[in-house]
């Protein structure tokens, strides 16, 4: 069994921050679960665009309040747009590419990735974490 205090990762190399967000990485690729869980605070008043083509990811919220909109394939807006608040999850089940949104207060949510995150991954400038090199 793995258990794990969020206190152990917390500026550890697996507390990891983008512009927008940090990340505390719970579980991972190493841990052979199959997929990794993070703990994601996203920034108040940020908007970040995300495209996870290698992996898919769920987030549920927590704590907090934003939205999360919907791109086309350019990554351009649509208009489709989801409040995220406690108790909503959003699932990227066709690699949706998408605009993440905090609004008025920061938002927490837990996340998980499939493949796993290795631990170290941050944004490229697709909004995109490299596939997993097995
Ligand atoms: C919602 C989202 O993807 N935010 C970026 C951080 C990511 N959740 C991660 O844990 O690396």
């Amino acid at each position: 069994m793995i258990v794990r205090n969020i206190k152990e990762i917390i500026n550890s190399k697996y507390d990891v921050s983008g512009e927008n967000w940090s990340s505390r990485r719970l579980l991972l690729h190493k841990d052979g679960m199959g997929f990794s869980m993070t703990e994601t605070i996203i920034k108040k008043g940020t908007e970040t665009y995300i495209w996870y083509k290698n992996h898919f990811e769920a987030c549920y919220c927590i704590e907090g309040e934003g939205e999360v909109e919907i791109a086309d394939k350019d990554g351009n807006k649509t208009g489709e747009i989801y409040k995220i608040y406690p108790g909503i999850l959003y699932a990227l089940d066709k690699h949706d590419k998408h605009y993440l949104r905090a609004t008025s207060s920061d938002m927490r949510l837990v996340c998980t990735f499939n493949p796993p995150l290795t631990g170290e991954e941050i944004h490229d400038e697709e909004g995109t974490y490299p596939a997993i090199a097995e």
